[in-house]
């Protein structure tokens, strides 16, 4: 279940996220980012909200909205930004590749819901992530939550596409990796320009990806590209 909580405090996990990554990858974090525990989070981000309500003019005694400030704060800590906590890391298990297949392998169509760092209003899409097995295959479902744990927190889509290729290249030892996002950003639809028809595609090509036209061409064309 993607949105289950682990019985774990942010505290119990003291590293620093995205060390693994290079260092122009990292998502920007304070050095404290994992001093406070989730529940001191939701507390004060709660408090936060509260008064960000009030300022906006509203009655936080009516019965609809004096819950929204610890709605809204579960929401942030729990689900849109629970990528930032290394706890919510996934545990990708590779198996042996005793089947020796050694062609491309796509997850296409996986569901994308991010948060643009710039306007904090949703981003969403669908992430295409395809490797060249060697030595060893991965589950499947983990390639969706590497995708599903990098797009939970604030983000860009170059970053995030980024993140996601590196991080696939270390999990399954290989640089044989595409990664395409295709994305609508709430900050292009529903405010600013108010552009309602038109996305974002980015994508990442690594190892052979990279060098082989056919081979991208290939990817592109069983993604329906
Ligand atoms: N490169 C990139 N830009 C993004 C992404 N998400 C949002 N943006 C852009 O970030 C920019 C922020 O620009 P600013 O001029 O500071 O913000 P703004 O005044 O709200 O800009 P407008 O959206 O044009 O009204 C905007 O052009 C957004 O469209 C993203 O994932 N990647
Ligand atoms: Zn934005």
């Amino acid at each position: 279940m993607d949105n289950a909580v682990p019985a774990v405090a942010a505290t119990d996990h003291p590293v620093p996220n995205d060390a693994h990554l290079p260092a122009d990858l990292r998502t920007p974090l304070r050095p404290d980012a994992f001093t406070l525990s989730e529940e001191e989070k939701i507390a004060s981000i709660s408090d936060h909200f509260r008064e960000i309500m009030t300022l906006l003019g509203l009655d936080l005694n009516d019965d609809s909205l004096k819950g929204t400030p610890r709605r809204v704060a579960k929401m942030y800590v729990h689900e849109w930004f629970r990528g930032l906590n290394p706890a919510y890391q996934p545990d990708v298990k590779l198996f042996d590749n005793r089947y020796q297949y050694h062609q491309m392998l796509v997850e296409r169509d996986i569901t994308l819901f991010s948060c643009c760092e710039h306007h904090f209003v949703p981003i969403i899409g669908k992430a295409h992530v395809a490797y060249l097995p060697g030595e060893h295959v991965v589950g499947l479902s983990k390639l969706n939550r590497v995708v599903q744990y990098y797009a939970r927190r604030p983000q860009v889509q170059e970053r995030l596409t980024r993140q996601i290729a590196e991080e696939l290249k270390n999990t399954l030892h290989t640089n044989d990796v595409a990664v395409l996002i295709e994305a609508d950003h709430l900050c292009v639809m529903s405010r600013g320009v108010n552009d309602t028809s038109s996305s974002t595609l980015t994508a990442e090509y690594g190892g052979a990806f990279d060098r082989d036209q056919a081979l991208r061409t290939e990817f592109l064309r069983l993604i329906g590209k």
